[in-house]
């Protein structure tokens, strides 16, 4: 092949397309599908994908410029991840760039830099050879220059600069005169680390041989030939290391170096986060019948090595992850490799080291608190074929495996699974995908599953995606789930109980205490916000940029806006009535700590929040000290309610259940039931028996009621019927529009020229309709409306919900009638952003 199709490395709509390139010879046995290129594009030099290869076409081609540069040994994405990234494409309204970025570590977007070598003289001299540029003598300053370019061969544009600072002009006319030239390579933002490293450049007798006719007076070198000898199997020692070992000096083993005799190279180490930790092996357990009939299912399908999703609907405890390792064991086998998605929160040590125990080195782990560095190694790890599992969150769902057998995504219910900036994809609906795709196997777990999913497993749908339901209705241990108590704090408070803790919640505490066990409390802060409030007049300290309170940082003692980063101090007066008594409300989990240290004092506390947690490893470090228990509470928000597997706790309180039940957000109720269920499954998982106490001021709501009674499927009833009614997802999908423009009267006519060019498209296509109907596609636009956050970062947003179902493209409807807006408007200023199967609707 001869000529290459490259998409260029700059997410813009100009460039949205790939652009033709010759392949000059000396490139050819290395240019695939995948490859990562340095491409001329104008006067720069872009990094690019390389999407398709073909044969030099009938037409003339001189305008076609060459490939520049290769810039991996192995090509980063391979024709199956870029097909994936083209139907990302399509199904999230984003850039083919865009979702390549996206598959790829940070430490592989390289950037041009600009180069200068000693040029051919065939500048204006050589064109003007009578010109007076040809007789004009070279400055003292330029003849430096190009005697320090010429030492060098190859310098960079900054370094020359840097050591020549006030050369530009000069630099500038050498290079119009052909006497320097300049030339653009990609540079990889992150290198890959090297050490050097010494090896015997000889064979063992030789060694010997030159060891027995060595001059005496050479000590040195003879004892670093020989410590070299004695280390099996002749791998190549870090320098630093041999230096401090033998004390010897860098320059002796350069003069061994320099008689050819030993080597001293750069080697590549990886950066491992989690070196040096030992992982206690484990073996398969022998499985209950309920996990064998769900293993025989799956295995079925891998044997075939056929697509298939499943959904596993497993109580807490009922041995999820069993069936995960076991599965993954079977592929492995089969030489295929495998991909387990977790949450970011979840993805805990404890986590980590499960899949680590049963199937050590070939585990890479992949997450956001890993440095760019860690990543790439982990990354490459899995590139280079020396991983066979990866354990990740969203994004490794991408893993780049060219032989892949099965995809599990944990806690698929999870909303961090979809991500929220650009490309807005749904890692279970690109797990499907690609599975689908490789004909690889899928696994959604969960104690709660989507409404989405459960839905889809349900009603049989009769296409290749639709997930056949497995499920284990019992504990894997053969214990019982626990009971469950739910408090009416509306009456607490009628009964005089001002505290945060009810009376029964209070009781059951001490008696853990007593009895040396341990209590998980859940704060779910969601829907709360540590606010400063005025109590005189009623002023709330907000975002003078987004509309939106500003939350109170207890331990910097400022106000932040979670949106945009504005900080301030806290006032000690209101700003507006000058009232003393404006302080912060709202629940926070010091509050709450507090609290517990005045009714059981001396109390051991661990808090896990946003505040106790930022610090690389602390997760693992308070994790690690509850488990050795030495704290009575893990006092904490959502992270404490996912995959923690205690033996001695036997309580779990839940501070208040409904704080998020009134968020502006259909899945208010479904994202409270699952959490309650989460962390009620915590209590109990051992021997000692469990106990859950949930405090509510709305303890009739069916979520709280079913979550109580371990009951998903009357959740699923309930809520559905209210989805059904109010045409939400399961029932009908979603894309969210948000525009977003300094000027609020443009923005409303824009936003109001959106909505109706939709309606006036889908009605020109036959689709617009009301949703009423449930056997007939329709698609149905609300809004335009101001946002849940009406002003960010000084832009006002205004946003517009299609709904829709049937098989009708209303994805790509929206992108054009979105494009031709934004090329009327002509106004850059004006964002448009596209969201498809939304979960964030605040
Ligand atoms: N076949 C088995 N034999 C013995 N013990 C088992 C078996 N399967 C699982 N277990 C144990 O049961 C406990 C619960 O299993 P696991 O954590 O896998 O459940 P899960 O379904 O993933 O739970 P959750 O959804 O609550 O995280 C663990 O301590 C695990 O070691
Ligand atoms: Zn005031
Ligand atoms: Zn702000």
């Amino acid at each position: 092949m001869e000529m290459a199709r490259v998409i260029v490395d700059v997410p813009s709509k100009d460039t949205d397309r790939p652009f033709d390139y010759l392949i000059p010879e000396r490139l050819r046995p290395w240019i695939e599908v995948g490859s990562r290129v340095g491409v001329p594009f104008g006067h720069r030099t872009l990094q690019g994908f390389v999407v398709s290869l073909h044969p030099r076409p009938e037409m003339e081609t001189s305008k076609m410029k060459p490939i520049q540069e290769i810039l991996d040994v192995m090509p980063p994405l391979s024709p199956e991840l870029i097909e994936l990234g083209e139907w990302m494409k399509e199904r999230y309204a984003c850039r083919l760039i865009t979702a390549l970025q996206s598959m790829l570590p940070t430490a592989l977007k390289g950037k041009a830099e600009r180069y200068i070598s000693l040029g051919d003289g065939s500048g204006l001299e050589a064109e003007q050879p009578d010109s007076l540029f040809a007789l004009l003598p070279e400055s003292e300053l330029e003849q430096q220059l190009i005697a320090f370019v010429s030492q060098r061969g190859e310098v960079s544009l900054q370094q020359l600069t840097r050591a020549f600072p006030d050369a530009a002009q000069a630099i500038k006319g050498l290079i119009e005169r052909g006497r320097l030239s300049e030339h653009q390579q990609i540079k990889d933002k992150l290198q890959k680390k090297t050490l050097k490293a010494v090896g015997l450049a000889v064979t063992a007798e030789e060694a010997e041989g030159i060891l027995a006719s060595f001059p005496a007076k050479a000590r040195r070198q003879k004892e670093i030939l020989q410590h070299l000898l004695e280390m099996e199997p002749f791998l190549p020692l870090p320098l630093k290391d041999l230096l401090q070992t033998l004390g010897v000096t860098a320059g002796t083993v350069k003069a061994l170096a320099d008689k050819g005799w030993v080597t001293l190279e750069d080697v590549e180490v990886f950066r491992d986060p989690y070196r040096g930790r030992n992982f206690k092996p484990s073996e398969p357990l022998a499985l209950t019948s309920e996990q064998q009939h769900v293993y025989d299912r799956i295995v079925r399908t891998l044997d075939q090595r056929a697509h298939g999703v499943f959904l596993l609907h497993g109580v807490t405890g009922s041995g999820k992850t069993e069936i995960y390792l076991q599965t993954i064991a079977r592929c492995l086998d089969q030489g295929r490799q495998a991909i387990v998605l977790v949450p970011e929160i979840s993805l805990t040590p404890q986590m980590v080291e499960r899949f680590k125990g049963r199937f050590g080195d070939r585990v890479a782990v992949m997450h956001s608190r890993l440095s760019d560095g860690e990543r790439y190694d982990e990354w490459r790890k899995i590139r280079e074929g020396r991983a066979s599992v990866v354990v990740g969150a969203r994004s490794a769902v991408f893993a780049p495996f060219d032989n892949l057998g099965l995809i599990i995504m944990d806690e698929e219910h999870e909303t961090s699974y979809k991500q929220e900036e650009t490309p807005k994809y749904h890692a279970r609906d690109v797990a499907i995908h690609r599975a689908y795709r490789t004909g690889a196997a899928v696994i959604l777990g969960s104690a709660t599953p989507s409404l989405e999913s459960y839905h889809a497993a349900r009603s049989q749908a009769q296409d290749d995606f639709a997930p056949v339901l497995l499920e284990m209705k019992a504990r894997a241990l053969g214990n019982k789930l626990p009971a469950v108590r739910v408090i009416d704090m509306r009456e607490e408070l009628r009964e005089g109980n001002r505290s945060m803790f009810s009376r029964p919640l209070h009781e059951a505490i001490a008696g853990r205490l007593e009895r040396g066990e341990q209590t998980v409390l859940l704060l779910n802060r969601r829907g709360y916000s540590t606010f400063v409030m005025c109590r005189s007049c009623g002023y709330v300290a907000g975002c003078p940029e987004c509309d939106i309170s500003l939350t109170y940082h207890q331990k910097s003692n400022n106000l932040r806006c979670h949106y945009c980063g504005y900080a301030a101090k806290t006032p000690e007066v209101c700003p507006d009535c000058g009232s003393e008594h404006i302080r912060y409300f709202g629940t926070g989990t010091q509050r709450v700590e507090e609290e517990l240290a005045k009714l059981f004092p001396g109390i051991r506390v661990i808090r896990m929040d946003v505040d106790t947690t930022t610090e690389k490893g602390s997760h693992e470090k308070l994790l690690k000290q509850f488990r050795e228990k030495k704290a009575d509470v893990l006092l904490g928000t959502q992270m404490v309610a996912k995959g923690l597997d205690f033996p001695d706790v036997t309580l779990v309180g839940v501070i208040t259940a409904d704080s998020a039940l009134n968020l502006p957000d259909f899945r208010a109720a479904e994202k409270t039931f699952q959490l309650l269920t989460q962390v009620a499954g915590r209590a109990g998982r051992h021997q000692l028996p469990g106990e859950v106490v949930i405090q509510s001021y709305t303890p009739e709501h069916y979520s709280i009621v079913h979550a109580s009674g371990h009951d998903y499927l009357s959740f699923v009833k309930d809520e559905l019927k209210h989805r059904k009614a109010l045409h939400y997802p399961p029932y009908c999908r979603l894309i969210l529009v948000t525009l977003s423009h300094e000027q609020l009267p443009l923005l409303v006519r824009m936003a109001e020229n959106f909505a109706a060019g939709i309606k006036s498209e889908a009605d020109r296509r036959g689709w617009f309709g009301s949703l009423d109907r449930f056997d007939a596609s329709a698609l149905d636009i609300l809004g335009p409306v101001a946002s849940p956050i009406p002003r960010l970062k000084n832009r006002y947003r205004f946003q517009c919900m299609i709904k829709w179902r049937g098989t009708m493209d209303a994805v790509s409807l929206t992108r054009s009638v979105a494009e031709q807006l934004q090329d009327s408007a002509r106004d850059s200023t004006l964002q448009i952003s596209i969201d498809v199967d939304p979960q964030m609707l605040m």
